[in-house]
């Protein structure tokens, strides 16, 4: 049978983006379904969004580290100029992202896709049949379901918020919950984190976690643990939160940071024979669902694996060198990185703290108090500290950092893990000094 299309893509964000780009350039018919903006949450409304938002909160950290250290006064960050750099910087990136998708010669469908069979898809009414499918559809904000959520938003509001309000009260405790804190607080917000439980970001070192927590606390930041949401009410002068345990809070703006789940529930995915859970699409080593030419990539499949863009890209990258012929390998996935844009930032790549920590006679940890590191403290920076994971032949396994450079720290130590370097190999890198890459190798 003829089809449209070698390759429909579902969605247009990183899971899509990485792989459809490649393929089109060796010569394979693709198409590409987008029923909101092109580059999907990413490129609109997340990581860069956030990170231009975030930008003025770490030179503000670094500007008052030096008070009295031959730097004066403090920087205010005013978010209406603040919020039209952003505008100005992410509001092109939609139609950047589909022109350069036609450029490549990819058909790009505006709207949402339904399956119709296995091998075909309704997109606004149109029947588009391709020989494989992936479904990219990534995830959206999980809501609370209590009486009131409609006066309560999401991440996608917050970063396009214009002016900040008084006070901003932010449900969960996870990646959201703590970089928008630590923006709006920057940005002179009164803040509360409301949480279920007493345990932040618990996919990070906790002892960087508590740190991290301990100077929001400093800066003002409330945390309020051991709550359960009962409802959202509108006042005269705002809204109120009610929870049990007596908690009564008024605010101004409520932000609901309690995970997201998988866009998978519109798809018509019975149509084509699709199974799926709550958390998603599973699939098989070779991002297959139970249906043979249907994948799924990025934020949207069922596993264990952080839901990042680095990990939809992989995802993308790894479908294009099945579809092109390139590999009939199964995925595998390499030591993976994530970080949270926290100020300081927490950041960690292969074996965990916890997991290293649960297993001495396979693991050995090397802690470092950068306070001992004079290049680190050029910036004065108190609060800088790196963990270290050797397994018994001193092969580095993992990593973790928490400070202001932690994100350049741990990139130069993923390639170093991922290959499994020796101590005698990493001993032949040269960089540059002074740096932060030389200074962590000095450690090893
Ligand atoms: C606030 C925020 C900040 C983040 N910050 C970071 C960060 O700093 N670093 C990081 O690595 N990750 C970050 N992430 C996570 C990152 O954005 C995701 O992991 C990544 O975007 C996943 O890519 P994806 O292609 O799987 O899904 P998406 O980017 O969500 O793309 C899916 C696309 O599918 C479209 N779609 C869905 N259903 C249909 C349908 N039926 N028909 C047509 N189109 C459809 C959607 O409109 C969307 O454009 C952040 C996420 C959020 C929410
Ligand atoms: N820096 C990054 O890479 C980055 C930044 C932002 C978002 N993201 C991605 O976006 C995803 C979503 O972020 P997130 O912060 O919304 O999710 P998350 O999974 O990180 O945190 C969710 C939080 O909500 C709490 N929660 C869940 N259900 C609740 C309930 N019923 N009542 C009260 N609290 C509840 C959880 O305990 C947790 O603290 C992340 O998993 C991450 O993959 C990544």
């Amino acid at each position: 049978m003829a089809f449209d299309y070698d390759v429909l893509y579902i969605g247009s964000g990183q899971a899509t983006w990485n792989g459809a780009v490649p393929l089109a350039k060796q010569g394979l018919k693709l198409a590409v379904a987008e029923e909101a903006l092109f580059g999907g949450m990413c490129s609109n409304y997340g990581c860069n969004a956030k990170i231009v938002l975030d930008h003025p909160v770490e030179l503000a950290r670094q500007v008052e580290a030096m008070q009295d250290r031959g730097v004066e006064g403090s920087i205010f960050i005013n978010w209406s100029d603040l919020m039209a750099h952003k505008h100005e910087l992410i509001d092109p990136q939609s139609h950047h992202n589909e022109v350069r998708l036609t450029k490549e010669g990819i058909t790009v469908f505006k709207g949402h896709a339904d399956f119709v069979d296995a091998h075909t898809v309704s997109i606004n009414g149109k029947m588009v049949t391709a020989d494989k499918i992936v479904i990219a559809t990534g995830q959206r904000p999980h809501r609370l379901d209590i009486p009131g959520s409609e006066f309560v938003h999401d991440s996608t509001d917050f970063l396009s918020i214009a002016d900040m309000p008084e006070h901003v009260t932010i449900f969960g405790g996870g990646y959201i919950a703590m970089e928008f804190a630590t923006i709006a607080n920057a940005a002179g917000a009164k803040v509360d984190i409301i949480t279920r439980s007493d345990k932040y970001l618990r996919s990070f070192p906790q002892q960087y976690v508590t740190r991290v927590v301990a100077d929001l606390k400093r800066r003002g930041v409330r945390f309020i643990p051991n709550q359960t949401i009962e409802s959202v009410e509108e006042t005269v002068d705002g809204f109120q939160v009610k929870g049990q345990n007596d908690l009564l809070l008024e605010t101004d703006y409520i932000i609901d940071a309690t995970g997201r789940q998988p866009n998978h529930d519109y798809l018509n995915l019975e149509a084509a024979g699709v199974e799926s859970t709550d958390r998603g699409i599973p699939v098989n080593d070779h991002l297959q669902t139970n249906v043979a030419n249907i994948y799924a990539a990025g934020d949207v499949v069922d596993h264990a694996l952080p839901k990042t863009t680095p990990v939809a890209a992989f995802d993308s990258r790894y479908l294009a060198s099945q579809f092109s012929g390139d590999s009939t390998e199964p995925i595998d996935y390499p030591a993976i990185s994530t970080v949270v844009f926290t100020s300081p930032r927490i950041a960690q790549v292969g074996v965990s703290v916890a997991e290293a920590e649960a297993n001495p006679e396979k693991y050995q940890i090397t802690n470092v108090d950068y306070q001992s590191d004079w290049f680190r403290q050029v910036g004065n920076e108190t609060e800088a500290y790196l963990t270290l994971i050797f397994n018994q032949e001193h092969v580095l396994v993992g990593a973790a950092e928490m400070s202001h450079e932690a994100v350049n720290s741990m990139n130069t130590f993923v390639p170093m893990i991922e290959m499994g370097l020796t101590q005698k190999q990493l001993q032949r890198f040269i960089y540059l000094f002074p740096s932060i890459e030389y200074t962590g190798q000095r450690r090893l």
